[in-house]
């Protein structure tokens, strides 16, 4: 995967864009903290809204836009709770304990995806037409199926 920087790219992009889950599981603060100039008092219940994190402008540039490239040369943006801005897996103890594996499995399946197959819209549908709303709930899901059409990109034999 380290020779697929922009599938990595593209992962990040549509984890900013669309978190699988759009509040973290509820953490309580075990004391009294200050962050980032607000006061968190002990016992106080925390929601982390990923959703509008990944959306607010004054942390990304054209925030609407799906755009991976903004991801590219910039490794020191990551998905695994360090960089704050970005935290599709949560962040600290616990963080999902899967991300790895997540990962891992999300790159192998769409690079396989793109490797094997064309991707097209139906017929006569532009990308601007694709409905991308989503239904809130513990997964965020896609309100519209995608209605895709491939076609074998390969030599057969290797399907
Ligand atoms: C792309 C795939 C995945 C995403 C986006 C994801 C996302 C998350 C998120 C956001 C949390 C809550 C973290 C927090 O509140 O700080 C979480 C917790 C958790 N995840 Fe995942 N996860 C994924 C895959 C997996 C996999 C593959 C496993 C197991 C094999 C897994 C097991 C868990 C467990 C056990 C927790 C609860 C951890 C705790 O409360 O201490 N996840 N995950």
């Amino acid at each position: 995967m380290a020779r697929l920087p922009y599938i990595e790219a593209i992962i990040k992009e549509t984890m900013r864009r669309h978190p699988v889950a759009v509040m973290l599981a509820p953490h309580l603060a075990m004391e009294h903290c200050n962050v980032g100039g607000y006061d968190i008092c002990k016992g106080t219940r925390v929601f982390i809204n990923t959703w509008s994190m990944g959306r607010d402008p004054s942390v990304w540039d054209s925030p609407e836009d799906f755009r991976p490239e903004r991801f590219l040369g910039k490794a020191n943006i990551d998905v695994k709770g360090q960089n704050f801005e970005l935290l599709p897996f949560g962040s600290g103890r616990r963080m999902c304990p899967g991300y790895s594996l997540g990962l891992k499995m999300i790159q192998s399946s769409l690079a396989n995806m793109l490797h094997g197959f064309n991707w097209k819209l139906p017929e006569n549908m532009k990308p601007q037409d694709l409905s991308m709303d989503e239904v809130y709930g513990l997964a965020t899901i896609r309100k519209f199926p995608l209605v895709a059409i491939t076609e074998p990109r390969l030599p057969l034999h290797l399907y």
